[in-house]
């Protein structure tokens, strides 16, 4: 079975900290990732080369999708060919990278990276997150092997609340390539509803692998609530 058979209809796990926060620890991810398994996870995402080799040594067998994020604005999802080269060389499965328009910070373009990056991992998938319907057809384009819905509403503006559940069902009438949907999916019906939309697999982080994020979304509640009583 391929990786992409072996996620296709399942949840897939994003496991990420942000530096300085207390879950910031490979070993600690390597935790969170088995308990998504344990939940019936079929395949884990995740970010930073020490975090991805620990999980790669943990779990061979387990589908891993892996980024690098560089920097906190604009291009920031493994934003050069560098960084997934470096991705590619942990060992996983998908290399996911930025597949928006805009300008990489090595001058490359999409294809180019794309065909580089193929040339020195042959067996590699790579993942297009992307922003909007226009850039996903580019990224078609450049070769990748599927789309993610990752960087709708991080491109500008305020963040939406929802999922961009519009853009899985275009993507998904419209791509030969399978959609992954990943973008604010904060509960078990919107997962469902995302493949109901046509996406091949749901990644969900935040609201699983983000426990501050998610206590103070039930704080702000009872302030809320306190407030109106
Ligand atoms: C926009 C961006 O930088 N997204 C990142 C991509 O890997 C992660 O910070 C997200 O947690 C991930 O996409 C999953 O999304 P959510 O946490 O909303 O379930």
């Amino acid at each position: 079975m391929t990786v992409l058979d072996t996620i296709h209809g399942r949840l897939v796990v994003s496991c990420q900290a942000d530096p300085g926060e207390p879950l910031d620890d490979p070993a600690h991810m390597v935790a969170l990732a088995r308990s998504a398994l344990r939940g019936g996870a079929a395949g884990i995402r995740a970010q930073g080369l020490p975090d991805l080799r620990a999980l790669r040594a943990a779990l061979p067998d387990t589908p891993l999708i892996g980024l690098v994020k560089h920097g906190g604005s604009g291009v920031y999802i493994t934003p050069t060919l560098a960084h997934a080269d470096a991705v590619a060389a942990t060992g996983v499965d998908v290399v996911a990278l930025d597949g928006t328009r805009r300008p990489r910070p090595d001058g490359r373009t999409l294809a180019e990276t794309v065909t580089e990056l193929r040339r020195r991992h042959p067996r590699v998938l790579v993942m297009a997150d992307v922003a909007d319907a226009a850039d996903a057809y580019e990224a078609v384009a450049a070769g990748v092997d599927l789309v993610g819905t990752t960087l709708s509403g991080y491109t500008g503006g305020a963040v939406p609340h929802d999922p961009d559940l519009a853009l899985i069902a275009t993507l998904a009438g419209a791509l030969p390539v399978p959609v992954v949907a990943e973008g604010r999916i904060n509960t078990p019906d919107e997962a469902a509803a995302a493949l109901r939309h046509g996406a091949h697999a749901v990644v969900v982080g935040t609201a699983i692998t983000r426990p501050a994020v998610v206590t103070a979304r039930f704080a702000a509640a009872l302030v809320t609530d306190r407030e109106m009583s």
